[in-house]
């Protein structure tokens, strides 16, 4: 009995990673988030679900300020990352997307080599000492992303020149190369076959041992395969959040129950 309630209470007592209170995103005169109040985990994927336009992306982008890059999109609200308010005037966006890295629909490698794309974050943030300390990132990160052995005799080939999966994997190397703590992930399968699809949700699974991710799909499936919460959006509203199993199976709102079932989006 006692271990029971042990293993209850270590499951309850997950850290947040992000927390957000009233937040609203607009884009001019268009009210895109609403109020929305959500606590991101850390260790867990956390998928962001809804239909088209809802706001998905939006809120995904707030979380590391790359709304800032939008002239006309506000950001209302607090939203803190380990307890900081990231949207504080003292926060350096280019350190805060250090911290909090973003991996986009369409693999978007720079035009260098593969070990360039992946050196490139560790380089301007002065992250390594040494070219040997370098190396070592570049090896560990795509390690991580589980492109080493694919890429690691032709590391000065251009990233361009890898297949779609490939590349988004080389992507994901880039982002994780600056030791970040929390993952975005924007339909980061949209563009793959379902083998890269598999590969790369196999390698969200594996990241999030490491860090806090937090996934924009408009796959249902998968959404259940690969996160433990989900948040469901729908017209700019978080409309339901909890755990992905709950959600899928006994939604609250009954906005909820007919997305998942096909009758909405
Ligand atoms: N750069 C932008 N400028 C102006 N309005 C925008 C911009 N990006 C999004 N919007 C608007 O914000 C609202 C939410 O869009 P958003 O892309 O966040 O939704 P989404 O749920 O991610 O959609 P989808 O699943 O189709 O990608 C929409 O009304 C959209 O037109």
């Amino acid at each position: 009995m006692n271990d029971m309630r042990l293993t209850e209470r270590a499951v309850d007592a997950t850290d947040v990673k992000i927390s957000a209170r009233k937040v609203q995103v607009y884009y001019g005169d268009n009210h895109a988030i609403k109020d929305v109040d959500v606590d991101i985990p850390d260790r867990m994927v956390t998928a962001f679900i809804g239909p088209s336009g809802c706001g998905k992306s939006t809120f995904l982008r707030s979380l590391n300020r790359m709304n800032d890059t939008i002239p006309i999109c506000r950001v209302e609200g607090k939203i803190t990352l380990d307890g900081e308010d990231i949207y504080d005037r003292r926060v350096d966006p280019v350190q805060l997307r250090a911290k909090v890295g973003m991996v986009f629909q369409k693999p978007n490698p720079f035009p260098k080599s593969i070990y360039d794309n992946v050196a490139y974050g560790p380089r301007i943030h002065g992250l390594t000492r040494n070219k040997a300390e370098l190396d070592e990132v570049v090896e560990q990160s795509l390690r991580r992303a589980a492109l080493w052995n694919e890429v690691k005799d032709r590391l000065h080939a251009p990233g361009t020149g890898l297949s779609g999966g490939q590349q988004q994997r080389l992507c994901i190397a880039r982002a994780v190369a600056t030791s970040p703590e929390v993952l975005l992930m924007d339909e980061p399968c949209s563009a793959l076959d379902p083998i890269a699809t598999a590969q790369v949700e196999e390698l969200i699974d594996e990241l999030r041992a490491n860090f806090s991710v937090v996934i924009v799909t408009h796959s249902m499936q998968q959404a259940a395969r690969v996160s433990q919460k989900t948040a469901f959006f729908h017209l700019g509203n978080l409309v339901e959040y909890g755990e992905t199993g709950q959600i899928f199976t006994k939604p609250q709102d009954p906005r909820t129950e007919s997305y998942i079932s096909g009758r909405i989006g």
